[in-house]
């Protein structure tokens, strides 16, 4: 069978763990041994064919800061996907619960090993589509790891998908994803610098109390998050140059009919 099936009888269901975008994650074993999250996707909630297509790229993208895609089991519903298992949850509540004793060095070391998951992405021209600390995970080493990368274009929630729906990520998304949902590893640079603010200010919500909407136009003005209070200005300086406004390339029409036209087309192995 193919190398990305996992055979469910090799899988024992333990304890959830949550619930995500696609419905609920269990800590299981694999072959008895080895500690995995199960992801059970509910009926409707995913582009299942689309992601199983792309769950064979994702298998490749091996990385210490990424978490791991072990497996699919798609031979029957629901399918289910076997992930890594990361002891210590999520990031941003692990900041709101622990950042009061976390020293700056610590900080500092969550935004380096996101930082470091994020650069292998780019060299593999893989977007995330949906960095921030919710989306990132913590090991029982305190190692933090990105989680659920490439994962949103699977999403069939048009109130996650649509720029104007109430779970679009727009407090971390830059103007040109907002205006022309233009994705690219730029766009997530961006979401990296709201990352940081999101370390420094040890989980606090970005904007906050500012509607998504209300957002949508300071951002366009110019304005920017504030520094947190435990970010040194060489931190700050950092999470600020990740929130430049890219050049929009504009598609200039031609005046003059061109003599031929040839089309590059060049699909990059991820997109
Ligand atoms: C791998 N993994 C996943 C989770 C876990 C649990 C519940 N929901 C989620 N989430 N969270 C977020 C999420 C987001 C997406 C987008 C497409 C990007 C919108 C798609 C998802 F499918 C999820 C998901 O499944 C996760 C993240 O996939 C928790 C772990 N660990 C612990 C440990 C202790 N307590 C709680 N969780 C763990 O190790």
């Amino acid at each position: 069978s193919e190398k990305w099936e996992i055979d469910p009888s090799e899988l024992t269901v333990m304890k959830e763990l949550g619930s995500g975008q696609f419905g609920v994650v269990r800590l299981g074993k694999w072959r008895a041994l080895c500690k995995v999250a199960i992801k059970t996707i509910n009926e409707g909630a995913m582009h299942e064919e689309d992601f199983i297509e792309e769950a064979k790229i994702m298998m490749r993208l091996c990385h210490p800061k990424l978490v791991q895609l072990y497996g699919v089991c798609t031979r029957q519903r629901p399918m289910c996907i076997v992930t890594e298992f990361m002891e210590n949850g999520c990031l941003l509540n692990y900041l709101r619960q622990n950042g009061g004793t976390a020293g700056q060095t610590w900080l500092l070391s969550v935004c380096q090993d996101t930082c470091e998951a994020m650069q292998y992405l780019e060299t593999h021209h893989f977007i995330h589509r949906d960095l921030a600390a919710r989306n990132c995970l913590v090991s029982d080493k305190n190692v933090v790891k990105v989680c659920d990368f490439g994962m949103t274009r699977y999403v069939l929630d048009n109130q996650y998908t649509s720029s104007t729906g109430s779970k679009f990520p727009v407090k971390w998304s830059p103007p040109e994803v907002l205006h022309y949902n233009k994705y690219s590893s730029k766009s997530d640079v961006w979401s990296f610098g709201v990352l940081m603010w999101e370390v420094f200010t040890e989980g606090k919500m970005p904007f906050d109390g500012r509607s998504n909407v209300d957002v949508v136009d300071e951002i366009t003005r110019g304005h920017r998050l504030y520094r947190p209070h435990k970010a040194s200005n060489d931190v700050y300086q950092l999470m600020y140059q990740c929130w430049h406004e890219v050049t929009h390339t504009h598609r200039h029409r031609h005046t003059d009919t061109p003599t031929h036209t040839h089309t590059h087309t060049h699909t990059p192995t991820h997109t």
